[in-house]
């Protein structure tokens, strides 16, 4: 190929015009629904007491020989950074430990939604608990893993729509649920006071930025697909000056097996994949259970012939046509599998399809809660991930990606 000819094309090896040109209908592959695990909470929930430190001495030596967090202190795990050689390595421990609690209290309020039926969005109370609550369970635990420098949090809620007259008893709902998980966990004998819940919601207000630190949240990424009963994810990553260097997702409705073979998650298998990926070091998944971090790598596909591609479920946030059209320009055969969330980038980083096209309409602006993490599971799998011009993603410029173009993920054989 001529250096012209060259500049000419975009990712996926082909013209920039074919990337952003109109349309094809493709068939569909949609992700079999994962079997529902058991919940672990009701919901909703009885109200308890806000705050139960002990005051008796009885109570005080049950306290004592209260179980500890499993791992460690925050002095401690620093110390354990150090020594493993990954300077975040405390952070990587705090944020998996975030988004796990926070998707405990996902899955006992994805079950009641289903039990009960409701099935769509604008039966906003359950959906709006949820969100707050795992948004509330990150913030916590990492202000309490994670003690080194100002705490910085650019997240998808704030706490307005909770401080309104009326609000008070979902309000009450939210901050018993996010007691009860940290309860059940067994990590934390601590238990917080409305305020404390508001404001741990509106820790999330960080602008982000260029310099300094600043964790990166998206409670629920999916909640359609969450309010469906299928897939969505927690998803946390930590900039650093301007880079994501860390990046963990919890995807509790995703099989630990490979989603590529279309029985592959009917195998018995378990769900619950947590995805993980730190700056240099590579990515990881291990099962939300806490079974042994495994490494993942992107596949090595290099021909789009016998590749499968990701995209949205929902034709809203991607167009399906548009895909549809960049998918049979290059050759792919396979329909498209569509789910729900950054599920997608922890699928493409372990292999199970070589590409996710992502194509909002216009107009529309990407906010860096919906690819931080993502994207850095799939660089560190050894994918790439860029704007539809070739350009790497700017996670720098604020709440907001400053792309209009689109987004591909793919492994560099295929780009
Ligand atoms: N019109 C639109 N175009 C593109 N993305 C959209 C959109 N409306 C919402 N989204 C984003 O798409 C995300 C879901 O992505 P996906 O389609 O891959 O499941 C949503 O995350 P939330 O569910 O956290 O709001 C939301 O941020
Ligand atoms: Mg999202």
């Amino acid at each position: 190929m001529d250096m012209a000819m060259a500049a000419r094309l975009g990712p996926l090896g082909l013209p920039h015009a074919a990337l952003l040109g109109s349309s094809a209908a493709a068939s569909t592959r949609a992700l079999p629904l994962a079997p529902s695990r058991a919940p672990r909470l009701p919901y909703p929930l009885p109200h308890f007491p806000t705050c139960r430190r002990p005051s008796s001495s009885s109570s005080a030596a049950a306290y004592a020989a209260r179980p500890r967090p499993r791992r460690g202190s925050p002095r401690l795990l620093a110390v354990r950074a150090m020594a493993s050689g990954n300077p975040y390595a405390a952070e990587l421990a705090a944020a998996k430990k975030a988004v796990t609690l926070a998707a405990r209290l996902c899955q006992a309020v994805q079950q009641d939604i289903v039990h009960s039926g409701i099935q769509s969005k604008a039966d906003k109370s359950p959906v709006t608990v949820a969100d707050y609550g795992s948004q509330i369970l990150v913030s916590l635990v990492l202000k309490m893993e994670v003690s080194s420098g100002p705490f910085s949090l650019v997240a998808e809620e704030d706490s307005e729509e909770l401080r309104k007259d009326g609000a008070e008893e979902i309000l009450e709902e939210i901050t018993d649920l996010v007691n009860e998980t940290i309860s059940d966990s067994g990590s934390y004998n601590i238990s917080f006071m409305k305020e404390g819940i508001l404001s741990a919601i509106d820790d999330g207000k960080s602008k982000g930025g260029p310099t300094g630190r600043h964790w990166v949240l998206d409670p629920i990424d999916g909640t359609k697909g969450f309010v469906r009963g299928d897939q969505y994810a927690i998803a946390l990553a930590l900039l650093d000056e301007g880079k994501v260097v860390l990046g963990v997702l919890a995807c509790p409705n995703l099989p630990l097996s490979s989603i590529s073979n279309p029985n592959g998650s009917s195998s018995g298998g378990q769900v619950g994949a947590l995805f993980s990926a730190t700056i240099g070091c590579g990515a990881e998944v291990e099962s939300l259970d806490g079974s042994p971090p495994q490494k993942i790598s992107v596949c090595s596909i290099d021909n789009p012939v016998n590749a499968s591609f990701f995209e949205s479920y929902e034709s809203a946030h991607s167009m399906h046509d548009l895909t549809g059209s960049i998918a049979e320009k290059l050759g792919v055969l396979a329909p498209p599998v569509r789910i729900d969330s950054q599920a997608k980038y922890g699928a493409l980083a372990r292999g199970d399809g070589a590409i996710y096209l992502r194509f909002p309409h216009k107009g529309y602006k990407e906010k860096i809660w919906d690819h931080a993490a993502g994207s850095i599971v799939v660089t560190e799998a050894g994918g790439i991930v860029t704007d539809a011009a070739g350009n790497d993603l700017d996670f720098s410029k604020g709440r907001f990606l400053d792309l209009d173009t689109g987004i591909i993920a793919t492994n560099k054989q295929c780009y």
